[in-house]
């Protein structure tokens, strides 16, 4: 079965920017599939599109979304059943999406709000048993000795290992990762490349992960979507992606894309743990 299936979704923005034109693809349960393009190709407004954060063009009558089977926009209007969908769809962006003051645990239970009665939810009258599987989740990101600090004492790459924490403690079963590693030093992004593969060999968890670098594509998905002006003009095995190939494509933005210490990433393993 498919987790992420998307039929004719174009997208023009104010302004007349074509920022999708006409995508169909679809993603199968369990795998872990890379989306590249240059800065403004149409990965995040894809991404977006997926999540229901954004609506589709209306005169797009034939577009239609849907994630593990539920309909999240068609003909350019989200859903009405979208809060139980959004509850099955992990979101992680760049910039990690935590609250700095609440302490790492809290923002990893946060996870939890989409499922429990709003009041208990915004007291933060959390059960001993949800508050362990917030730990279980922090430990399994290597982050457990953290959960008492503010989140914005964390660094860059263990804030975003709380993010990926709090997908966890959601049950998400698609994470969508918007340039998770885009704003992070290469060890720390090959950190949180490693514990999205883990989850999603583990726990079977469909990631769709955007990144800038084809190299990150091609160390951790088998498979990689390539976008560029809104539309797919790649969509096969990573493998494939050879910086020739990258050129012909992109031509000069294909530079973008390409890691200048590409090296370092031949050697290791496909699915390494954390
Ligand atoms: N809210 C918006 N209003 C108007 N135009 C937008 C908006 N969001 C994105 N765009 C435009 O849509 C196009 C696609 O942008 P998008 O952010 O999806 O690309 P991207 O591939 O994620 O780029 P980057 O890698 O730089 O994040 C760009 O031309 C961008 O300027």
């Amino acid at each position: 079965m498919s987790a992420i299936v998307i039929s004719g979704l174009s997208k023009t923005y104010l302004g007349n920017t074509r920022a999708l034109d006409r995508v169909s693809l679809s993603v199968g349960q369990g795998e872990m599939v890379a989306l590249i393009g240059a800065s403004g190709s149409g990965k995040s407004t894809l991404i977006r599109h997926i999540a229901g954060l954004v609506c589709a063009d209306k005169n797009a009558s034939s577009c239609k979304i849907c994630v593990d089977g539920a309909v999240v926009q068609e003909g350019g209007r989200i859903s009405r059943n979208i809060s139980a969908t959004r509850t099955e769809i992990g979101v992680i962006f760049q910039q990690f999406n935590l609250v700095p003051r609440l302490s790492v645990l809290n923002n990893v239970l946060a996870g939890l709000l989409g499922k429990l009665p709003v009041l208990r939810g915004m007291l933060g009258l959390f059960h001993k048993h949800e508050n362990q599987l917030a730990m279980q989740a922090l430990q399994r990101v290597g982050i457990a000795h953290a959960a008492r600090q503010r989140a914005s004492t964390l660094s860059g790459g263990q804030q975003q290992r709380a993010a990926i924490a709090r997908t966890l403690v959601q049950g998400a079963k698609v994470i969508l990762a918007d340039e998770p590693i885009a704003s992070l030093d290469p060890a720390s992004a090959k950190r949180v490349m490693g514990i999205l593969s883990r989850i999603n060999v583990e726990d079977g968890i469909t990631v769709l992960v955007s990144l800038h670098q084809v190299e990150y594509a091609r160390r951790y998905c088998k498979r990689t979507i390539a976008m560029r002006a809104g539309q797919v003009v790649f969509d096969g095995p990573s493998s494939e992606l050879t910086t020739q190939f990258l050129r012909e494509i992109y031509g000069e933005a294909s530079e973008e894309l390409i890691l200048p210490d590409a090296d370092d990433f031949g050697t290791e393993p496909m699915t390494a743990l954390a």
